[in-house]
């Protein structure tokens, strides 16, 4: 399948602390890969880098054929990324639909508020209810519901699960896997591997700033030994 993402050599910092030391990946349009690792090794700095939150950058991001180095932030969804934070970033004051329809639509092909509202019935159920009455799982499912309208094709979600109950974490990997089917191109930070194992193609593994091995989810039972020793899974 043709390379949606590709990243090269790259280093991030915050201020002196160098935080990535040559992150080398890539991502095929149409799989879903999943970035494993202990806290601290720069998970969520390598999502934050690819989309341009973290500034002080070198290297290559290549996206769907264009430099992403040169892109400003707020030009990041526009060239068809969507980012959806650990945080969320719900507008409390706002309602629902009010959430959904923020972000601008920035390329054809997203979906209609109607074929939102049919995958999450929930947020049907609670189009009129303000940011602030939501629970965790339904903050996460409108996070990425409101991404979904823009157009996008690459989805990236750091720790969708972080603090859900099991039957939100099952309703959230049911709907990444419709995403999918419907040709979304997804990356996620996970630490919750039984989660990542069922909905994952692929996954990267991270240490110290680095993507230290990359495998298939067939080669999952014979990387256990490793996994449990690097992450304790
Ligand atoms: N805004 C920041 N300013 C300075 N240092 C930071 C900042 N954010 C993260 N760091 C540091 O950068 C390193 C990588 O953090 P990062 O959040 O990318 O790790 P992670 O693998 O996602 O881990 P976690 O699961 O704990 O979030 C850590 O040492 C962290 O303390």
């Amino acid at each position: 399948m043709a390379t949606l993402l590709e990243v090269q050599g790259l280093n991030a910092w915050y201020g002196e602390s160098h935080v990535l030391h040559g992150v080398d990946m890539r991502v095929a349009e149409g799989e879903t890969i999943t970035i494993l690792g202990r806290n601290g090794v720069g998970k969520t700095t390598t999502l934050r880098t690819i989309t341009g939150i973290v500034r002080s950058r070198k290297g290559k991001i290549s996206f769907d054929g264009s430099d992403m180095m040169q892109v400003p932030l707020h030009k990041t969804a526009h060239r068809g990324i969507g980012f959806v934070p650990e945080e969320r970033g719900i507008f409390s004051t706002l309602t629902v639909s009010e959430n959904l329809l923020l972000p601008p639509v920035v390329a054809g092909g997203g979906m209609t508020l109607d074929e939102i509202y049919e995958l999450f019935p929930n947020l049907y159920e609670r189009r009129a209810s303000p940011g602030t009455k939501l629970s965790g799982g339904e903050q996460q499912m409108l996070a990425i519901a409101r991404i979904l309208r823009t157009g996008v094709r690459l989805l990236i979600l750091d720790e969708p699960t972080e603090g859900l109950a099991p039957v939100i974490v099952q309703r959230i990997g049911e709907v990444l896997k419709t995403l999918k089917e419907r040709g979304m191109t997804i990356l996620l930070v996970e630490q919750n591997f039984r989660f990542a194992s069922r909905i994952a193609d692929r996954f990267y593994l991270m240490d110290h700033g680095q993507m230290v091995s990359e495998f298939p989810v067939g080669e999952l039972p014979q990387r256990m030994d490793t996994l449990h020793k690097v992450l304790g899974v």
